[in-house]
């Protein structure tokens, strides 16, 4: 899901190579377009209170800003020649340094101060020492390729930039929020290879503006379907499955046995660990589509309704469960880092526990609505705990 914030950089790439007539023909506004879709991008983001994406639209603005006004005269030019041999590397910089720190509060001291540093550092190119040494780091420049091919230098740095992008990415855990900021520098950089294009800049803008606004889509969707501690779909997710449940499909209700207890004696963080490893688990078995209904309760939606099958799933995962020895922190263990460290590793360390589920699982028959269906499996759920807990009902 978090990929389509690739879709705006796709759709101008076909556009661009297939049909550039029909990018030439489309007449917006310049800068108007720009300061709209950015500005809009600020107010959605403020809306939602996700201040990270002002930081990258200051960025964005800045170097737009830095193109009208350096970039508009023929390339020969050297003032020209040396900022477009400086715009790529800049761009790449800035963005890398963005994307790796910790961005801060943007109603900070160091919040505003990283806010008009992202938005003015492009500026700093306007400044031809600078720019001149900077110019230099382009493998166009380093391999004298300046004047023949430009855009090679830039394809180059590219490749160069993008794998330390990728290996960002996947260390920092991608999301939309993270794709999005390597579509804003592809963006960028597609426009100074594309350089010589009627409005480029202003389509790279607008493409970077739409890839936000996805990401932000994106975001808010997950934090109203996802639950935030098992990494599973919620409850609202379950009710609008439920809603278009198929002919043959079946639901399981599941939860956690004597919860209370274990809470009680081995603390909240613990039980959050238990409901953390449960979800994994049920990601890790295939045969349904699980979400977390609430509290310690969990609900499995299968697309078949054949009972061998059912319970060779619930059985499976129910072993699984009850087999997992979940490590346990020596709570005596100190706080404090150097002690804590001759401590780890002893053998009261090593103290693991097993959780066990109780499950009740039931059938989709002709007339059943969403509820009527939980409220059954939920019936099946309490039988199981009824009949001593650590098994399975499948009962319709
Ligand atoms: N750690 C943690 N505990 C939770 C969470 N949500 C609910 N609980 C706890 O889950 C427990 C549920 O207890 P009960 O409904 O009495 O059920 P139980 O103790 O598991 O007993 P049986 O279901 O009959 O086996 C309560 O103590 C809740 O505080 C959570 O997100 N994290």
């Amino acid at each position: 899901m978090s990929l389509v914030v690739f879709l705006p950089l796709v759709a101008w790439f076909i556009l661009g190579f297939f049909a550039p007539t029909i990018l030439t023909s489309v007449d917006l506004p310049v800068p108007e377009s720009v300061i709209a879709s950015l500005s809009l991008v600020l107010v959605v983001a403020g809306f939602f209170r996700q201040w990270q994406w002002f930081y990258w639209c200051a960025w964005t603005a800045g170097f737009y800003a830095v193109i009208q006004l350096g970039l508009q005269q023929p390339l020969s030019q050297q003032p020209v020649t040396v900022l477009y041999e400086a715009l790529p590397v800049w761009l790449s910089l800035t963005a890398l340094l963005l994307a790796l720190i910790k961005l801060p509060v943007l109603f900070s001291m160091n919040g505003f101060l990283l806010f008009i540093a992202a938005g003015l550092s492009p500026f700093l190119l306007l400044i031809e020492p600078f720019s001149g040494a900077v110019g230099l780091l382009n493998p166009s420049k380093m391999l004298s390729l300046a004047g023949e091919f430009p855009g090679v230098g830039t394809a180059l740095w590219m490749m160069a930039m993008g794998g330390v992008w990728a290996t960002t990415l996947l260390y920092r855990q991608a999301s939309a929020f993270r794709w999005s900021q390597l579509v804003a520098w592809l963006a960028l950089m597609v426009f100074v290879i594309g350089v010589k294009q009627t409005e480029a800049s202003m389509w790279a803008v607008l493409v970077v503006s739409v890839s936000f606004l996805l990401a932000l889509a994106d975001r808010m969707l997950k934090l109203a379907y996802i639950d935030e501690l098992t990494g599973l779909p919620q409850r609202r997710a379950l009710m609008s499955e439920l809603r278009y449940l198929r002919k043959r499909s079946a639901v399981c209700m599941l939860d956690v046995d004597h919860f209370k207890k274990f809470n009680d004696r081995y603390g909240h963080e613990v039980g959050d660990q238990v409901l953390r490893l449960l979800g994994s688990i049920l990601k890790s078995v295939s045969g349904f589509k699980a979400y977390r209904y609430g509290g310690e309760e969990f609900t499995l939606v299968f697309s078949n309704n054949n009972e061998e099958k059912l319970k060779d799933v619930l059985e499976t995962v129910r072993s699984k469960v009850a087999n997992y020895p979940l490590a346990l922190r020596d709570p005596s263990r100190p706080k404090k880092p150097q002690k804590g460290k001759e401590k780890r590793g002893k053998q009261s360390d090593k103290k693991t526990v097993k959780v066990t589920i109780s499950l009740g699982a039931t059938i989709k028959a002709p007339g059943d609505t969403p509820d009527s269906i939980l409220k059954r499996a939920d019936e099946n759920l309490y039988a199981a705990k009824k009949a001593g807990r650590n098994r399975v009902i499948l009962k319709n």
